[in-house]
């Protein structure tokens, strides 16, 4: 049987907008994948000439680029491109828009996508708050169309392995949890205008990097078969300000799983995350541990508790499990979508509603309770 081939409008020209449709493009058995592919029917930006740019560029692949295959596959023929994100919105040849553009404009972008008819996969993170997201996600549910936050790490080869380990029950009850992703940015070295660092357009740690903590505190402790909260709460938080741009410099919120354990999560702008640490989930027979870097995480470890504690583990042992080579990890997400369009889905069970839910709960606790403007900037629900 032919393999389901899902066409693709692209909203905004920047650097992840980029890497994802390279993704689409490369050869999907490379990862194992005979059942569906992708094409990209159309590109936008708020200038045609960097919509044009975008695809030349696309068009220009070297052999050895991994997505010199959907070129020429014939992936892009008849690509077009748009001056505006609503003519991709309106674009009959798109059937669903990826949104790539900064935090501040995902509700605007997604909910106008939805508006137009359009199944959407929007960047992490999903929306400036909660109230927000559920204006979208009412809205997908009104007009029956699919709608994910593109948490790439949950379609990962790596997390499948995980979730098989903690269903395994190997590890026993975990009894404390905590997540990082720091990375040394160097904020002082880059423009205020950047999207990391103005607040205008959600910058900051917390939204930019906090998705990633958070998608490990969902892999390891929410979706644990030991965890019977669905609503698990921030119970302390705290943000260091950015004097130049007054973003978040670095976040830290623990999370509260009631009956089972507290988690402590982390981002930040100006030092590195630890190398071999930067997810762990401790439980009663031993502790895994999540490698470096959170957001393409392709090595774990499992490791023996203390001695004089000791659990059933006895042995440390090193899993790995790598992206496809020739994908950048994005493409794992994008399958997810084409399997649950082909199902007839608006909602992934792998990133369903009711976890992005969560997660933009916790932001809206850390940044409200937090001293930076973002704390009183409202969304734009209801606009
Ligand atoms: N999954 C992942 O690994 C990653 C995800 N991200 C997420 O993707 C999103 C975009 O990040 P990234 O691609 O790095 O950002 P960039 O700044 O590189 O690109 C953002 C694009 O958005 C469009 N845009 C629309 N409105 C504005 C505005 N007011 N100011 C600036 N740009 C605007 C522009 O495209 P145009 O001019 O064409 O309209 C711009 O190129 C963020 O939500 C981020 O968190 C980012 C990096 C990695
Ligand atoms: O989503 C992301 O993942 C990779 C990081 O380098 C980047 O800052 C972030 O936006």
């Amino acid at each position: 049987m032919a393999p389901y081939n899902l066409h693709w409008g692209i909203i905004a020209t920047g650097s992840i907008s980029s890497e994802f449709s390279r993704d689409l493009l490369v050869d999907p058995s490379t990862r194992g994948v005979t059942d569906i592919s992708h094409s990209i029917a159309a590109v936008g930006s708020r200038s045609v000439q960097s919509a044009e740019r975008f695809i030349e560029g696309l068009k220009a692949a070297a052999p050895s680029d991994g997505w010199t295959w959907g070129v020429q596959k014939g992936k892009l023929d008849g690509v077009k491109a748009c001056g505006s994100y609503h003519d991709v919105y309106n674009d009959p040849n798109v059937d669903v828009v990826y949104v790539g553009t900064p935090p501040s404009a995902h509700h605007r972008n997604v909910k106008d996508a939805l508006l137009a008819g359009k199944h959407v996969l929007c960047e992490k993170p999903f929306t400036f708050d909660l109230e927000e997201l559920d204006e979208l996600l009412a809205i997908a549910k009104d007009k029956k169309l699919f709608l994910m936050e593109a948490v790439w790490t949950r379609f990962h080869p790596l997390a499948a392995e995980v979730a098989a380990l903690l269903e395994s029950g190997k590890l026993g009850k975990p009894q404390r949890f905590s997540a990082d992703f720091s990375m040394d940015w160097k904020p002082d070295s880059e423009p205020a205008s950047h999207r990391m660092l103005n607040p205008a357009l959600g910058g900051g740690s917390l939204l930019d990097m906090g998705p990633y903590p958070s998608v490990w505190a969902m892999l390891l402790v929410q979706r644990n078969p030991h965890n019977h909260d669905q609503d698990p709460q921030v119970v302390f938080s705290h943000q260091t300000v950015y004097e130049r741009t007054q973003v978040d410099l670095n976040s830290r919120w623990l999370v509260q799983w009631k009956d089972l354990c507290q988690g402590l999560l982390l981002s930040d702008l100006s030092a590195s995350g630890q190398r071999e640490a930067t997810a762990v989930l401790q439980c009663e027979e031993g502790d895994l541990v999540i490698h470096y870097p959170p957001y393409k995480a392709e090595t774990f470890s499992i490791i023996p508790r203390p001695d004089r504690f000791a659990g059933a583990i006895k042995e440390k042992t090193t899993h790995h499990h790598p992206i496809a080579q020739g994908n950048n990890g994005l493409s794992y997400e994008a399958d997810e979508v084409a399997r649950c369009l082909r199902q007839g889905k608006v909602e992934s069970e792998k990133m369903p509603w009711a976890e992005s839910r969560i997660v933009q709960g916790w932001f809206d606790v850390v940044r409200t309770q937090g001293s930076t403007p973002l704390a009183t900037i409202k969304g734009t629900a209801g606009q």
